[in-house]
């Protein structure tokens, strides 16, 4: 591409991990047609990492909308599905996707919080012959992410701090197939480390907004077990570029990234807080976000 001129800061910048992998989809992406029929670049198998323990990696090439992501995490956690929530606290993004009363089928909270259990099935021997009912069928949800914080407190050098929202059994009831797809977390010396595969990224609207997501909610559930922050690795299959966003990745590219900011969760005790859909809007505190200014793009839908 002539035309294109990075801002060589990107290249050599520890605030840059987000942009460098932006760059690359930019100048290697392979045009495709997608579901959406806008039109993509795309690049498959994409690495980012990310050092938690130094600061908050919140993009600053342009201004993220902060109260987005902090609600939608905790919309997730709190197993909802509807946007509900979203709405009475002005969060837009998910709108495109949902029905008339705001729903969006079985979801990522719902997955991570109440994935349907296998049924089992129980003879009722003397009750049943009374009402004719000789077997009833019961199935208890799964809280993966209950689970993963107790296996993390008893065991945290387990291999199987996994987390899933696939579930094919359910997508096709779902507004959207997970993006997000799967993480697990890793624990040593101390610091909980994070790593997620994500199956397809909007590198311009959706990623910023993972990348911060993830940052999150690994600082939410080191918070919760005692543990500080290590890294987030962020894995991307289909990573790409929608052809209505490439001028406004190009202006991104000529901005030099700032330092990122500092994320302190603000809580008297934590003991106070033992389920992570306990945590609030108000409890966490950004310091030292000064980003450029926000570019404008169309959500592909
Ligand atoms: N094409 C596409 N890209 C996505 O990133 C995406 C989807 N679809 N579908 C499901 C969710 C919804 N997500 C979205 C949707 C919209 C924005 C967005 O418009 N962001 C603007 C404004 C943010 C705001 O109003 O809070 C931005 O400038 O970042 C971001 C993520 C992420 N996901
Ligand atoms: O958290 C999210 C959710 C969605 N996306 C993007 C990735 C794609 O551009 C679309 C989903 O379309 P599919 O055809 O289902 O892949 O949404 C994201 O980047 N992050």
């Amino acid at each position: 591409m002539k035309d294109l001129h990075i801002n060589p800061a990107i290249f050599d910048s520890e605030s840059g991990e987000y942009e460098r992998a932006l760059a690359f989809v930019l100048a290697n992406g392979i045009e495709s047609e997608d579901r959406t029929n806008i039109g993509t670049i795309s690049q498959f198998g994409l690495r980012m990492s990310f050092d938690l323990a130094k600061a908050f990696p919140l993009v600053t090439t342009k201004k993220l909308h902060l109260k987005s992501i902090i609600h939608e995490l905790i919309w997730m956690l709190n197993g909802y599905t509807n946007v509900g929530y979203l709405q009475a606290n002005d969060v837009t993004i998910w709108d495109e996707w949902a029905s008339e009363s705001g729903e969006l089928g079985p979801v990522y909270g719902k997955q991570w919080r109440r994935w349907a259990g296998k049924p089992e099935i129980h003879a009722h021997e003397d009750e049943a012959r009374e009402n004719s009912k000789l077997f009833t069928v019961e199935a208890s949800p799964i809280d993966q992410i209950a689970n993963v914080i107790k296996e993390i407190r008893e065991f945290p050098n387990s291999r199987r701090l996994v987390v899933s929202a696939w579930n094919p059994a359910d997508i096709p009831a779902m507004a959207l197939a997970p993006c997000h797809v799967m993480f697990q977390f890793y624990v040593r010396n101390g610091e909980l480390s994070c790593q997620l595969y994500q199956r397809s990224g909007d590198m311009f609207l959706g990623i910023p907004f993972n990348i911060a997501s993830y940052a999150l909610l690994t600082h939410i559930i080191a918070f919760i077990t005692g543990l500080k922050v290590g890294k987030f690795i962020h894995i991307i299959g289909d990573a790409h570029i929608y052809s209505n966003h490439i001028e406004q990745v190009k202006e991104q590219l000529t901005r030099a990234p700032k330092a990122y900011p500092q994320l302190s969760i603000n809580r008297i005790t934590r003991d106070v807080v033992t389920d992570p859909a306990q945590m609030r809007f108000e409890d966490f505190k950004f310091e030292g976000y000064d980003p450029h200014p926000a570019i404008k793009g169309e959500v592909a839908v």
